[in-house]
């Protein structure tokens, strides 16, 4: 079986309670909780019997935790349990905790220090509020963490820490991860995730759909050449080339080719000999962009990257006029700051946070949702580029990446990223799934290149990054976690 957006989807929390409540008329509810706190033992057992603090909060999360603390003390650990109240009566939480029978203490930082092992099951999908006080001191004298669905204090939508939040070794999330499991800083304070089946009906697949996705290989699927192919059924990508930074728009040309555009072609009015010394396969065109425009195969344009303010005024206007699929990109985005409107018709927007902030204001702590609502104001896809990427399409969707090392944030990485994205959409991606597959492609070509990377770089590695995307689409269902 192959991974599908099915296995990639990210539940936020308010999608996952509705998950749940749908759940509760299909099946037992308590079978959940029974799985999940099953899957929290299982996971705890892994890392060998040491003295454990089970720390449970009031709700469900705090229901996982009294399930798997009896397992563990069943299977004879020395298990000790901290609750902060009681659970609700009658809730399955409350089911939970009646089937632990050994003592129940306080929350006691002294404790949490004295454990080899802190299984924080304080709060989970349901935090509400910062978490602080006895409970931040708490978890944070743990010394080793297991967290169940999520570290207390991570938000499940946004990623964001709220009040405090311990760094775990391991977390077990249940049926399907989270946006704030991918979102940083949440990502950091996972240590590894294991999305654990706890039996979910099939049906809330279908009847509690959420529109984000972890960004992987099966989201998307990249086009397989035939021998019908040709140079220009491959893609044809054009670049504006500015006449003073020069290499900005070389990078994105190079990017282009090595994902794979038929031909790539850069316009430079101003200045073309300097981009003639340049790759042998990249043709270069001084004529005037109305006469390149012409052309109708040249649906693509890469514009903004070396562009100054008056090379962006003389191309981007008739590029959108043009109906061009435009991916507007650096000074493209400079040049539109505190008017994104001007940027209506381009087809991606690919701003870091700089650019972000300058356009649409924020983000602020809810990158998704701003890079969301960006999308829908523009009318465009919306990458919002950073160590943790958010690409957001204007009907909602979204998807988040995870696979770019640090060493990507370098001078040029952007630029070689907005041609690889071309590429794809000249191919005939649509944008969305183009501009996923182009953020996943660039930081697997910079997993490949290592540690040290130049820009220039990327563009050799691009080739073996689409081998791996083809093969892990194939690969099975079960390596999402
Ligand atoms: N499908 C699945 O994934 C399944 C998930 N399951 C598990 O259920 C968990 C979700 O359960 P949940 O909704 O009861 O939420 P959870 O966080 O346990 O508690 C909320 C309570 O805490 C309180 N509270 C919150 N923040 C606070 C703060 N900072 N400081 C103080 N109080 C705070 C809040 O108070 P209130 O806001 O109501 O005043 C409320 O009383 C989920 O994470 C997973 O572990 C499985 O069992 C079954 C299948
Ligand atoms: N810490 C990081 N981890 C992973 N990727 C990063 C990190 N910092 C930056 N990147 C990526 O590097 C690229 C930098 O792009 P950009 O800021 O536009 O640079 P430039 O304009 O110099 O090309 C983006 O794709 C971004 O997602
Ligand atoms: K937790």
């Amino acid at each position: 079986m192959s991974t599908g957006p099915d296995d990639l989807v990210l539940y936020a929390p308010e999608e996952m309670a509705a998950a749940d409540r749908l759940a509760a008329t299909l099946m037992p509810s308590f079978t959940l909780m029974r799985n999940a706190g099953r899957a929290v033992a299982r996971a705890a057992l892994q890392l060998g019997p040491q003295r454990t603090l089970v720390l449970c909060g009031p709700g469900g999360n705090g229901g996982d935790g009294y399930v798997a603390a009896t397992l563990l003390a069943q299977q004879g650990w020395p298990v000790e349990v901290a609750a902060l109240a009681e659970p609700r009566p009658g809730s399955d939480a409350a089911q939970a905790r009646a089937g632990w029978h050994g003592p129940i203490r306080g929350f006691d930082p002294e404790r949490a220090a004295a454990a080899d092992l802190v299984i924080d099951a304080v709060y989970g999908a349901g935090l509400s509020r910062p978490v602080e006080g006895l409970v931040a001191e708490t978890l944070s004298r743990a010394r080793r963490v297991l967290a169940v669905d999520v570290p207390s204090g991570i938000d499940g939508a946004t990623g964001a820490v709220r009040g405090m939040a311990p760094v775990a070794e391991l977390t077990v999330t249940f049926f399907r991860a989270k946006p704030g499991h991918w979102l940083l800083p949440g990502r950091e304070h996972l240590g590894r995730l294991v999305v654990a089946d706890i039996g979910m009906p099939e049906q809330v697949l279908r009847d509690v759909a959420p529109r984000c996705w972890e960004n992987r290989p099966g989201l998307w699927h990249l086009r397989v050449l035939t021998v019908h192919d040709h140079k220009y059924s491959r893609g044809v990508v054009s670049i504006c080339g500015g006449g003073n930074m020069t290499g900005a728009a070389r990078l994105a040309a190079g990017g282009a080719r090595g994902a794979g555009a038929g031909l790539v072609r850069l316009a430079a009015e101003h200045g073309a000999d300097l981009y003639r010394t340049g790759a042998p396969g990249l043709i270069v065109d001084e004529a005037p962009l109305e006469e390149l425009l012409a052309d109708e195969r040249r649906k693509v344009w890469v514009c903004g990257p070396g562009l100054a303010g008056d090379e962006v005024e003389a191309s981007l206007p008739a590029l959108l006029r043009g109906g061009r699929q435009v991916i507007a990109d650096a000074g493209a985005l400079t040049g539109s700051a505190g008017d994104p409107g001007r940027l209506r018709g381009a087809a991606v927007l690919t701003p870091h946070a700089g650019e972000f902030a300058r356009l649409f204001g924020g983000p602020g702590d809810d990158r998704l949702g701003a890079a969301r609502c960006a999308a829908a104001e523009v009318g465009a896809v919306v990458l919002l580029k950073g160590s943790d990427s958010i690409i957001a399409a204007p009907d909602g969707r979204a998807a988040i990446n995870a696979n770019a090392p640090p060493w990507l944030g370098t001078a040029g990485a952007g630029d070689v990223l907005s041609g690889v994205i071309a590429a794809l959409l000249a191919g005939g991606m649509a944008p969305f799934e183009a501009t996923c597959a182009g953020v996943w492609l660039h930081g697997e070509a910079a997993n490949i290149a290592g540690e040290g990377l130049l820009a220039e770089d990327l563009l050799r590695c691009l080739p073996l990054a689409a081998r791996r995307a083809r093969g892990s689409a194939l690969a099975s269902a079960g390596a999402v976690s």
